[in-house]
């Protein structure tokens, strides 16, 4: 470490105190740690114009202040984008284990305040134009730049590499989410080390990363919704939810104001020439069901790198690349519920404890079988937590939240060939359809569809267990996705 250096920043900082009248924010660090950075970055076209900082806490954090507004003194958006903690640590000739947090919390809070600047009213982005912005034409969807959503794990760590090798000006995109204090969602996408470690990824490919502060949106888009679905006895998808009109809508609106034509990701999906989802070659990852109700407009611009892959391939392309998330292991739950069960969840931020009640059972003449811990915990179809164990299996055929009852029966009562459907979305005609998926980890059913006047409806070859009415339906020709709606 050069200490002089080092001494330098602390001594005269540059930039401390002299923050830009008017510009856009970035704040990192808190009560939590006793360390606090508030960075403000000015942008005139595509440069930075001025940046200033305030610090509390650890000389550490004054001293890679001091640097940041430095590195940032003249540079071009994209540049400042690129600026990574060792970026940071290695203008003082490296820092000491215990002070590269300073370098983290300065980098955290510069490229926040960088995506305010980008998102904010139609600043130009990283290449310093926009792809609104007159006289520069529409930018290239085969080799221009490409907006990257990295999440932080391995599938969008491989789209990202992936999207380089066409799009060498790709400009990379990570979504901050959830943060809730009171819980160590710290394993989660939507977690703060997710968003470092989608960073970290972003720089080592050379790539400018912004991070986009989406927690409001977020939670009143997807999590006050997912809340109320279940205060209301219905089950939610709030994948779909997000995918469909959180994530992505601020992506592509990002994308717009970079001059991205398209937005790249790690969805396990393809699509056609003519503008159409399709499943993706992994049967097991397929993630078209989260993407089925994107329009075809959107889907044009959505690139899906993974989708002709299956996950092992994936993985072995982050060893060769020796990226640190190669073995991460796949999410398996709603990313807000990382490191919290759901039942705590919905207590802490829905205000729905558990509330135990009867579980009848309509096989045994209605009677009371046991008690459950709340009807709002329950799905039709479920037939998991139940209790019991000896006997004939028992499924969830019933929820009354308003009288906290849960009703079980043998499977059969749940088999139907027909499923109604609201809020139909079709790209191709009704008689083209020959497949549904009614759940996520369902495989596609073979079935057609219906469209009487009183309401479109599915017709399944084989019975199925009747799905949760609130979730989504994905209606396919052989494995194009030409239509979407909502199980009624
Ligand atoms: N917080 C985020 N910021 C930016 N992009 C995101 C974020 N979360 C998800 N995405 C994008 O959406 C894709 C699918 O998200 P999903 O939550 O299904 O992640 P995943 O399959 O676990 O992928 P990954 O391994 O990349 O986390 C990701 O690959 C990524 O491109």
């Amino acid at each position: 470490m050069a200490d002089w250096r080092y001494e330098e920043h602390l001594r005269a900082p540059t930039g401390r105190g002299a923050l830009p009248r008017a510009g856009h924010d970035g704040v990192a660090g808190g009560a939590a740690c006793g360390d606090l950075v508030r960075l403000r970055i000015a942008v005139d076209g595509d440069r930075v114009a001025a940046a200033g900082f305030v610090a509390e806490g650890c000389g550490a954090l004054t001293v890679c202040g001091s640097i940041a507004c430095e590195l940032l003194d003249g540079a071009t958006v994209r540049d400042a984008a690129r600026i990574s903690v060792d970026a940071l640590a290695a203008e003082v000739g490296g820092l000491h284990p215990g002070k590269r947090h300073a370098a983290e919390l300065v980098a955290d809070a510069l490229h926040r305040a960088l995506g305010a600047a980008v998102a904010a009213d139609g600043r130009p982005g990283p290449r310093g134009r926009s792809a609104a912005a007159p006289g520069h034409g529409a930018p290239d969807a085969t080799t221009g730049p490409t907006l990257v959503a990295m999440s932080g794990g391995v599938d969008s760590a491989v789209a990202a590499l992936m999207a380089v090798r066409d799009h060498p000006d790709a400009v990379a995109v990570t979504l901050e989410l959830w943060r809730d204090p009171a819980n160590d969602a710290e394993s989660s996408c939507c977690s703060h080390s997710a968003v470092r470690r989608a960073r970290d990824l972003a720089h080592r490919m050379g790539l400018p990363h912004l991070t986009l502060d989406l927690r409001d949106a977020f939670r009143a888009g997807v999590v006050d919704p997912w809340i109320a679905e279940h205060r209301a006895g219905r089950t939610p998808n709030p994948c779909v939810r997000c995918n469909g009109h959180v994530r992505l809508d601020a992506m592509l609106e990002l994308a717009d104001r970079v001059g991205c034509a398209t937005l790249t990701t790690g969805h396990y999906a393809r699509t056609t020439a003519d503008g159409l989802l399709r499943l993706a070659v992994d049967p097991g990852k397929d993630q078209a069901y989260m993407l089925s109700a994107l329009s075809p407009e959107t889907i044009a611009r959505m690139r899906f790198p993974l989708g002709e892959l299956e996950k092992p391939a994936v993985r072995a392309i982050a060893a060769d690349a020796d990226l640190p998330v190669a073995r991460t292991p796949d999410s398996q739950d709603l990313c807000f519920l990382a490191g919290t069960g759901r039942s705590a969840f919905l207590e802490r931020h829905g205000d729905l404890p558990d509330r135990p009640g009867p579980i009848r059972d309509l096989d045994r003449d209605a009677r009371v079988v046991g008690e459950h811990r709340g009807a709002h915990h329950y799905t039709v179809g479920q037939r998991r937590g139940l209790g019991g164990g000896a006997g004939e299996p028992r499924y969830v055929v019933g929820t009354d939240v308003a009288e906290n009852v849960v009703t079980i029966g043998r499977r059969e009562r749940l088999l139907t060939d027909r499923v109604a459907l609201e809020g139909l979305v079709l790209h191709r005609p009704a008689e083209v359809v020959d497949g549904v998926k009614l759940r996520y980890r369902q495989p596609p059913q073979a079935a057609t569809l219906d469209q009487a006047p009183e309401g479109a409806t599915v017709r399944l070859a084989t019975p199925q267990l009747r799905p949760a009415a609130g979730q989504a339906a994905m209606l396919l020709a052989g494995d194009v996705v030409v239509g979407s709606a909502t199980i009624a």
